[in-house]
Parts: C-alpha cells; structure tokens; sequence
C-alpha cells in the first residue's frame, strides 16, 4: 500500500469541500452519476470505435445503501481507471484556471456569497467529500488484467493507493456518510426518498438506468426515466429538467439564458439541444478552454467538445447535437471534412443569431446580458465569417457618444444628421480616452454620433466590414474630415503654408504630412491616420505579437484658430531661424500624441522640453 499526498491545488479544494462552501450538498450524488454515465458512455465507445472486447449488454448504475453501516455505494460497470489514471485524475486538478479561481476562493465566506465562481469549475468528485468523512473508490479498467484499484482517502491531505484483487471492470465509489445535520443542509443519504428525489430532480435525463439496490430488498428500482431530453418536444419538458441538463454537460452552475431545440427531418435527419449561458465563463478568452458540442448519433453518445460544429466566435454555446444518419465510427477527422456536420454547423449558426435577434425584441434584459457577456467573441465572427457579416452585426450594439446606453447599428443609423452618409466611430482603450480624444472635437461641436470601440478585436473588424445597410463604417481618426459645409468659414491653407511646411521638414521622421484641420475645436492639434494606414493600435498589437515592421507614420493636423498654432505661425513669420521654434513643434507633436491617449518614444526628452519651457513662464 503506499500513501500519496494531493497535489497543492487539489488539496485546497478538498478543504474547501469539507468546509462546505457549497450550501446544496445534495449534488454530490449529482456529480457521481454524471462520471458514472461518463464513465458507460466511454466503454460503450472504445468498443465501437476501438474494438476493445467488452460487454455492454447491461451498461447500468447502480446506488447501494446501508443504513447501519451508514454507507452511500455508487456503482457503474464502465470503462473503469488504471492506477496511474487514478493517481493522475483523481489526485490532481489538471483543469487551467482552477489555481486562479482557488486564488479568488480562498475565504470560504466569499464564497459562500458567490455561488457562481465556484460553480465556474466542476467540484466533481471531490464534492463526496461534502458529505463523507471517508471515501473508498475501487476500479477496474476495461481491458486490462488481472487486478484493480483501490483508493482510500478521509480528504485531508494525503490518500493511499493499493490492489484489489478482485475489483470487477468499472467503478465503485462508497461514501462513509457524516452524521446527518439537516441545518446544516447535510441529509439523511441512505434514506430511500432522498435518494429517489436527487436521482429525478438532478439526473433524470441519464441514458443509463440508475437503479437502486438495498440489502434486504427485492428487484432493484430503476430511479430514472432515461429519456433524452432533447428528443421530447419542448412542452413536456421543465425549465428545471433543462436546467439540470445543462448542469451536467456544461458544469455551470448558473441557469442558461436560452434554450434552443432543433429538429431537421428529411434526408439528412439531426436534433439539437443547445443553450445560451448566462456568464461567460472564465476561460473565455483562453486558447486551451474547451469548447464544441457534444455530438451523439442515434442517442449514442460518440463525443464531447466537437469543435466541428460551432465556429469559435460562438464557442460560448454549449448543447447537443444527435445526428441519425452519421457513422458509430465518425473520428474527428471525418468529421472536419463531413458535408453533412458542415450544414448542421451553419444551421446552428443561423438559429442561434436569430434567437439572439428575436430577444432583442423580446426581451431587452436578456439581450443586454448576452451582449455584455459575450459580445467580444461575437464580434470576432466579423472576422472569421464575412457571409454572416449581416446577422452579426444585426445583434451587435456598441457604446456611444449618445448617451451611455449601447446603442445598435439600425438605431444609430436611425439617428442619422441630415446628408450623415457615415456610421463614425472611433477606437481606443477605454470610453474616457475615447470621448477626450480630439478627433471627437468637431463631431461632438457638430452634434454628430460617435460609436466608441473599446475591445481589443475592434480594432481588427473594423477593417473587415465595409458597410452596414449601405453606410459605411469610418473611422473618425483616419483620413480627413469636413464636415462644414460653408466654404467661407474654412482658414486659407496659403497662409499657412511655410509653417506646415517647417513643421513637416522638422517632424519628418514621424509624420508623412502636416495640414491645417476641420476637425478640432478646442485643441491646438492631433495625429490622425492616412485613410489607408493601419492605426496605432493595431501597430502596436502586431509589435506585441512579434511582427515587427516599419513605423507607420502619420498626419499632424493643427487647429488654425488655436492662439498656439496662430502664435507659431506668427514666429514663424518673423523668423525662421528662430531656436525655439523646432522645440516647439516637438512639443505639438507629443502634446498630439498624448491626448488620443498614445505613448511618447522618449517620454524624458518630452519632459525636459517641456519644465524648460514652463520655466520661462513662471
Ligand atoms: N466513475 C468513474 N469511472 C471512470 N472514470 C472516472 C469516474 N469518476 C471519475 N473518473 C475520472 O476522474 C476524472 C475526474 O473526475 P472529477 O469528477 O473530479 O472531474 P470531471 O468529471 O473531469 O470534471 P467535472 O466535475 O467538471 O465534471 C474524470 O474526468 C474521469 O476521467
């Protein structure tokens, strides 16, 4: 026998188990039969797919109780773990994120007080610990021979590992139960009713019979309907059942914002269950999270995270999809390359948005919290999927210069000034940056509606939608602006031109060309882009990505009624040769740079330049 210790993070869950964090501890039971039928479904498969010999004539969980011992018993005759699997998967927490939460978990309170952060990473088996002051697991994996696996642990910090002899193939977890303490949510786990009303609230739905035995009773009793829930139409079917569903093949603990079933019949026949989470979960934007569906055929479970059959920017989705006409044997390499996955993964595409779109009317709220949860992936479709550029950005809604409620783009567009022929918006780093910026001078003195794009992928899909309902999008830092229309009120460019034309020659290393602006009010100049240019921002992603190229260069603009630029334009007049005057236009320029929020090349020479010139003041 040899005794193991935890690995640091498992441990620390393991403590917050047996703290109790969790006020419901009834899902212990929960989460056994999920590995339970996790564990059939996977014996069921490797025999299909894998021709490993096995008999899956009774695939089955069983629940046993003993009422003097005080023992819960769960047992299933599925694939079963190999001591290394053992020792891997129940001694550790292989799972990214899950140190980092435990980070945020760390007070038992806190989490007590927020149910869904710990809801975010399945408790899995572990949750035993909730209710049992000792768990013994015994297993045997399909296949191998000769002996099993016996693992024994009272959840503190170490566990043994040792044969068993005799272990039958599959797996059998019996939980010596605490006393019970029903204030404490802790109940009576071998009694018969208990156990039938955690089986039907939470895993009615298992494919597999969940029966329970008793010593002393006769035929055991088969505690489930086994129904498939997304073969049963929608009106027989409760919100609960749904949501305990969702539990099981989402590990979430919220309730899903909207459940979408689909049913295609004709010559290529599938079902669907999907659901739109509530939360975005905290791996969302992590390269490695799972995500995909989980993909049966004829009610045969053949497997999880099928990335086949959603694209990335929906990865959020969870659900499943039973196909009837596909192979038992489908690999995930056939999958990439199947017509029929390809046209079930553009249907869910589509129903999906439209869903998203009929809740915009519907039901405001919830639309609002899909957007605000999952908007920034959605968005990423913009990208990855130009033929939907429609419905997505039929669902999108951006912040605004128009109040503080994202805004649509049909309402934006509604808003429209007379002879408006843009949609403006402008990117930054956040909505304050944004609104102070001085490109936004000219169109917030005009009365004109910014959009104000903050996320990092707004800076990429910008460039990849040309229009929305015929307006196209523009960028309100790029290019030149007009927007007054009365010629006379415009400054003669003429007699500004040597200065522009100094200033061009002092700044040549950062800027392609100077030029008096229609777009500041109030600041005495800003940079803008070429219309053909990428923007800073983007620059600066491609440099954190490794791509480095030539410095883009840009336009200074200067406002013609600023005294500052009046002033130099003045000294400069006087005289060119002025020593002053090239210091001055180095200021311009970084005074430029640093109000759309930019970063200085050498923020010390700035500096200098600067306490030396405001010496002079003082
Ligand atoms: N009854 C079982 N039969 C076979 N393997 C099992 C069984 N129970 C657990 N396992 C293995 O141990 C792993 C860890 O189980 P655990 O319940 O802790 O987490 P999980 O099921 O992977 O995640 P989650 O709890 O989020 O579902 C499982 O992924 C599975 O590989």
């Amino acid at each position: 026998m040899e005794t193991l210790e935890f690995q640091a993070e498992a441990r620390q869950l393991l403590q917050l188990m047996v703290h109790s964090i969790y006020s419901n501890k009834d899902i212990f039971l929960r989460e056994l039969i999920s590995n339970a039928s996790d564990a059939l479904d996977k014996l069921r498969l490797a025999k299909l797919q894998d021709g490993l010999e096995a008999d899956t004539s009774d695939l089955h969980i069983e629940i046993e109780t003993d009422a003097e011992a005080r023992t819960l018993t769960v047992r299933d005759n599925g694939i079963g773990m190999t001591r290394d699997e053992v020792v891997a998967l129940i001694g550790t927490i292989a799972k990214s994120g899950t140190a980092e939460l435990l980070g945020k978990l760390k007070e038992a309170k806190e989490a007590k007080e927020n149910p869904e952060l710990i809801g975010q990473f399945g408790v899995g088996f572990y949750s035993t610990f909730m209710v049992a002051d000792k768990v013994i697991l015994v297993t045997r994996k399909a296949g191998t021979e000769g002996h099993g696996t016996r693992w024994e642990s009272a959840g503190e910090g170490t566990y043994t590992i040792d044969d068993e002899p005799d272990a039958p193939v599959g797996t059998t977890i019996t939980l010596h139960l605490r006393p019970k303490d029903e204030d404490d949510a802790l109940y009576d786990y071998v009694d018969e009713w208990k156990i039938k009303e955690i089986v039907k609230r939470y895993s009615d739905f298992i494919a597999f019979p969940i029966r329970r035995v008793s010593s002393g009773d006769g035929e055991p009793e088969v505690l489930n309907s086994q129904k498939a829930l997304w073969a049963r139409p929608r009106s027989e079917v409760t919100d609960e059942e749904y949501h305990q569903f969702y539990r099981h093949i989402s590990h979430d603990w919220t309730d899903p914002l909207e459940i979408i079933n689909m049913k295609a019949e004709g010559t290529f026949e599938y079902e669907a269950l999907l659901f739109i989470p509530s939360r975005a979960p905290h791996d969302l934007f992590q390269r490695d999270a799972r995500r995909g569906l989980q993909l049966y055929v004829k009610r045969v479970f053949i497997m999880d995270d099928s990335k086949e059959l959603i694209p990335d920017y929906l990865r959020f989705v969870k659900g499943v999809v039973d196909a009837a006409d596909l192979s038992l044997n489908i690999s995930r390499e056939i999958l990439q390359q199947d017509r029929h996955i390809q046209m079930i993964r553009r249907r869910l595409v589509k129903k999906v948005l439209s869903t998203i779109k009929d809740l915009m009317s519907s039901s405001p709220e919830k639309y609002a919290t899909f957007w605000r949860e999952f908007g920034r992936a959605v968005k990423e479709g913009l990208l990855a999927e130009p033929d939907n550029h429609k419905p997505i950005l039929e669902i999108a809604s951006f912040a605004t210069t128009h109040g503080s409620e994202p805004t649509t783009l049909a309402a934006y567009v509604e808003r429209m000034k007379e002879g408006q022929e843009e949609i403006y918006f402008l990117t930054g780093e956040s909505r304050s940056q944004v609104e102070n910026s001085p490109h936004m001078e000219a169109f917030q003195a005009e009365g004109y509606e910014v959009l104000i794009l903050t996320d990092p992928v707004d800076e990429i899909w910008v460039d990849a939608v040309p229009e929305f309902e015929g307006k196209k999008l523009r960028s309100i830092a790029r290019g030149t602006v007009d927007l007054k229309k009365d010629e006379e009120e415009k400054e003669p460019e003429g007699d500004f031109a040597p200065l522009l034309g100094f200033l061009k020659e002092k700044l040549d290393e950062r800027v392609k060309e100077v030029r008096l602006s229609h777009r500041l009010t109030t600041s005495a100049a800003c940079l803008v882009s070429d219309a053909d240019d990428i923007t800073p921002a983007l620059e600066k992603m491609y440099r954190a990505m490794g791509q480095e190229g030539p410095r883009v260069k840009r336009i200074l603009e200067l406002n013609p009624n600023h005294p500052l630029v009046a002033g130099l334009r003045a000294a400069h007049e006087r005289g060119a040769e002025d020593p002053a005057l090239p210091d001055t236009a180095e200021l311009l320029y970084g005074t430029a740079l640093l109000a759309e929020g930019g970063d200085l090349d050498d923020p010390a020479r700035f500096a200098k330049l600067l306490a030396d010139r405001l010496a002079r003041t003082v």
